[in-house]
């Protein structure tokens, strides 16, 4: 008998329900957009509750358009974003501090004044940084005073968006997370697979209101909202979703995700590799108990740059249009564009960087800064991919993938993915559904439900619709990287 899987995808700033078949093709879709609140400079949050609405909207919508009642729900969300909440009223006490929110920084620098980095590297693999759940979560508590005491006595709880779905959508029957959202709160220490009491005790965060950390393919209770008694069966934040949509089963593998920003992210398998160019060490997927690891290195702009050229610029009417505007710019222009308009991530870590653009002449026009900004992208990866290849053969480790598997929105641009394989010197491989993490977060479902086959079985499934291949001389290459490496320094407001 055939049997569907509706994967559930709650992102930064739309909520995705695609249902998939029996060959994971995907069936139908609904989308929601949901507002974003900015309360203060550097703050971003969102009504928790707007996440729960959207999210049933749309499986509601999907389940009606199609008639098929689900098999199995699998979750995949923004990571790091952080709620708490009540649990006699079932109400958050705030609104969801969102990941891009930078309110805690003046904390994580007295952390580091500390020397407390060093200790939040060791155990959870990230950095000391407030993009994490764990500062985010402190400030809640501190600001609403009863909290603690609430927690202690199990009535107020503290999860990221994946638990706060699972908890609503069971009514309050599990309180749970799977371990790469566990990863990414700064709270979990990823080599021993438990909340970590030495962090938290620092944040003075009371460990009765963490989430109990389960697999990726797992039973996460059943949800009776959406017609019959639905089992939730897949959890995974969704640039580890993308990670096991993109079949990226083997250590060495790698994926790239161009949507807003962009995240890469290479499986070092059973080995959790420490950085030395601050990439973060954090878990791929956990099946059967066993963590496998990865390193991670996020950009914050990625297909945000093209929005700017459409909403700030106004050059494009539409994203699609900066492929034809780049073909037809001035090949003798070098123009560099860096897009650090809220810093820089990895490898670089500049919160304070602003946006600059270099090279500009009487002659610079859109086609120009279209070019330099699908540019960007491929210059920013290739930074990102060359410090985690280092690290990944300073821990012993064989060479690893030169190809690079991408998905994305931004990644059906033509040119900017010619532009990154050349730059790169790799070749870049694009699958044909590029909703790779909806896929990911469907698959691990059906997994746990003995419904799809083991992770060897279904990456021989996985198939590149489209490769783009290096096509620049080597002397070119070299040149137009070293031209960014430049215009990144003279970005950079520290060494
Ligand atoms: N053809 C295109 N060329 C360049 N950028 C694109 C193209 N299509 C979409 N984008 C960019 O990709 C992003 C949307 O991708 P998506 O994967 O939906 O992102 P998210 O999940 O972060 O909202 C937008 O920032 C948009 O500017
Ligand atoms: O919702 P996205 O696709 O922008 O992804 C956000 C990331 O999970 C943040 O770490």
């Amino acid at each position: 008998m055939t049997h569907h899987i509706l994967s559930l995808d709650q992102g930064t700033t739309s909520t995705r329900a695609i249902l998939f078949d029996a060959q994971l093709s995907p069936v139908a879709t609904a989308q929601q957009e949901f507002d974003q609140h900015f309360p203060q400079s550097g703050w971003v949050e969102h009504d928790a509750q707007d996440l729960i609405d959207t999210s049933l909207a749309v499986m509601k919508d999907v389940i009606e358009q199609t008639q098929i009642t689900p098999d199995a729900i699998g979750i995949t969300n923004q990571r790091e974003t952080t709620i708490l909440w009540n649990t006699e009223t079932g109400k958050p006490l705030d609104r969801a501090i969102v990941w891009q929110d930078r309110r805690t920084a003046q904390l994580c620098a007295e952390l580091k004044q500390d020397g407390f980095e060093t200790e939040i590297t060791a155990r959870t693999g990230l950095l000391l940084d407030p993009y994490f759940s764990g500062t985010k979560l402190k400030f809640l508590l501190d600001k609403h005073p009863n909290a603690r005491d609430l927690a202690r006595a199990g009535k107020v709880k503290f999860g990221t968006v994946d638990s706060w779905l699972i908890w609503n959508l069971t009514e309050g029957r599990v309180h749970a997370t799977d371990a790469t959202n566990a990863a990414r709160t700064m709270l979990y220490n990823i080599h021993e697979g438990a909340w970590d009491s030495v962090i938290c005790d620092k944040l003075d965060i009371p460990m009765e209101l963490l989430p109990q950390v389960r697999d990726c393919a797992d039973t996460y209770g059943e949800t009776t909202l959406l017609g019959g008694s639905i089992p939730i069966r897949g959890v995974a934040g969704d640039q580890q979703a993308a990670t096991v949509g993109q079949a990226c089963f083997k250590q060495g593998m790698m994926k790239s995700t161009y949507g807003t920003g962009c995240f890469a992210v290479l499986n070092t398998g059973d080995t959790a590799v420490t950085s030395r160019n601050r990439m973060l060490t954090t878990i791929a997927y956990q099946l059967d108990g066993k963590p496998t690891y990865a390193l991670e290195g996020a950009i914050f702009i990625a297909g945000a740059v093209v929005q700017w050229l459409r909403d700030g610029l106004g050059i494009i009417e539409q994203a699609s249009d900066t492929l034809e505007l780049a073909q037809q710019a001035d090949e003798t222009q070098s123009i560099y564009l860096v897009p650090a308009f809220t810093g820089l991530g990895a490898p670089h870590w500049d919160a304070d960087a602003r946006g600059a653009i270099f090279g500009l002449t009487r002659n610079t026009g859109p086609a120009e800064f279209a070019k330099a900004a699908l540019e960007s992208v491929g210059y920013q990866t290739r930074d990102l991919i060359e410090a985690m290849q280092d690290d990944w053969k300073a821990s012993g480790a064989d060479d690893p993938d030169t190809s690079l598997r991408v998905d994305g929105g931004m990644s059906a641009n033509g040119f900017a993915m010619q532009f990154l394989s050349d730059i790169l010197d790799a070749p870049v491989d694009q699958p044909k559904h590029l909703e790779t993490t909806a896929l990911g977060a469907a698959y691990l479902a059906g997994l746990s439900m003995g419904l799809q086959p083991a992770p060897h079985e279904f990456a021989k499934q996985w198939k590149a619709d489209k490769q783009f291949t290096p096509n620049m001389d080597a002397a070119t290459r070299t040149k137009k990287y070293a031209g960014w490496t430049t215009a990144i320094g003279r970005t950079l407001t520290k060494d």
